[in-house]
């Protein structure tokens, strides 16, 4: 059968959609009018106040769900980057995203965004809200693998900071910032289990905790106030002394969007924790897993450096990314669910 649509008109979008350990990633091909902006940042706010009907037709339902996330390319201003990248969720638009990052690896080689790929590993270089990260893909016989990437320099914004939790009572959480800002605290402070708990339950407090720590704490970061913001809670099994076992975690994050994967930007913050803590040491790999899927992504702080008036380290984050499948949208005119709806 042709699987062409029917010609009656509407705005057509195309994606390929991947997930990296269950967390989908809907990569934007083309149909989107021009991001406008000098910078990156700009053109999230561009993207955030001009476009973001598109953001609710390719992320919500009927085309996508409560937990979709997609990626948009646009051009970069980083001379060393191979693209750029816009992240869009549930609610609107975040700084950083591991595990996109590790798609968009293998997606950037596959699709010819880098132009000569070399084995054994290829370079990408993908600019982020939160800068640029360098990812290395793996490549041999034309074909693309597993994906590791060095972030943005991650630091630690307060430790031991207690906060009034509607319904739980004073929590004291962690801040901690991977190109994007988590409250990180163990979930048993909650009677909960990150892999065991049911998701609702997880989802409530993880949530509960982000809406306290927004209103209680002003979050700073020395680049840019676009990027202060907190993004989510990691809800962890406590296990943050260096072992060869895996430790889990959940992270609930956006308007209560729950990642399936253990979260690269997650993985980046808690490393950079265990690491202020004296809790690993640099190049001291350790498995983080994902409470929700069991997916499984590994993590080590690489070298010391600073951002801004923070001490701070390189994490780098290795996982691996999947296709499932590429697809054309269609926008009838006559639709009125065409700028997709949420159902809670
Ligand atoms: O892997 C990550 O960093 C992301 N996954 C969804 C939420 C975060 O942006």
């Amino acid at each position: 059968m042709d699987m062409r649509l029917p010609p009656h008109g509407g705005a057509k979008l195309s994606v390929v959609d991947m997930h990296t350990g269950g967390e989908p990633l809907r990569i934007i091909v083309s149909g989107y009018p021009e991001v406008k902006g000098h910078t990156l940042l700009s053109k999230r706010r561009y993207a955030r106040q001009h476009l973001d009907h598109l953001r609710r037709a390719l992320m919500l339902e009927p085309r996508g769900h409560y937990d979709m996330y997609g990626a948009l390319v646009v051009a970069s201003e980083l001379p060393d980057a191979h693209l750029g990248v816009l992240f869009m969720h549930n609610e609107g638009y975040s700084t950083m995203c591991g595990h996109a990052v590790i798609a968009l690896g293998r997606f950037a080689v596959d699709y010819g965004l880098v132009k000569e790929p070399r084995s054994p590993e290829t370079p990408v270089n993908i600019h982020c809200p939160c800068g640029l990260v360098r990812a290395f893909v793996e490549y041999a016989d034309g074909k693309t693998g597993a994906v590791r990437f060095l972030s943005v320099p991650a630091f630690v914004f307060a430790t031991d900071v207690t906060v009034a939790v509607e319904g739980f009572g004073n929590v004291t959480v962690d801040i901690s910032y991977g190109g994007a800002f988590y409250a990180i605290v163990d979930a048993r402070r909650f009677g909960l289990d990150v892999s065991e708990s049911r998701t609702r339950d997880l989802v409530d407090a993880a949530t509960a905790v982000t809406k306290a720590v927004k209103l209680q704490v002003k979050l700073r970061h020395p680049l840019s106030d676009d990027l202060a913001f907190l993004y989510g809670t990691i809800l962890t099994d406590g296990k943050e002394e260096f072992s060869s076992d895996a430790t889990a975690n959940v992270c609930v994050f956006a308007e209560a969007q729950v990642d399936r994967s253990p979260t690269g930007s997650g993985v980046t913050a808690r490393v950079a924790l265990q690491y202020r803590r004296g809790q690993i040491q640099l190049k001291q790999s350790r498995t983080f897993r994902s409470g929700a899927t069991g997916s499984q992504f590994t993590g080590k702080a690489v070298e010391e450096t600073t951002c801004g008036d923070f001490k701070a380290v390189v994490v780098e984050v290795a996982g691996a990314a999947f296709y499932t499948g590429a697809s054309c949208f269609v926008q009838e005119t006559e639709d009125r669910l065409k700028d997709g709806f949420v159902l809670k």
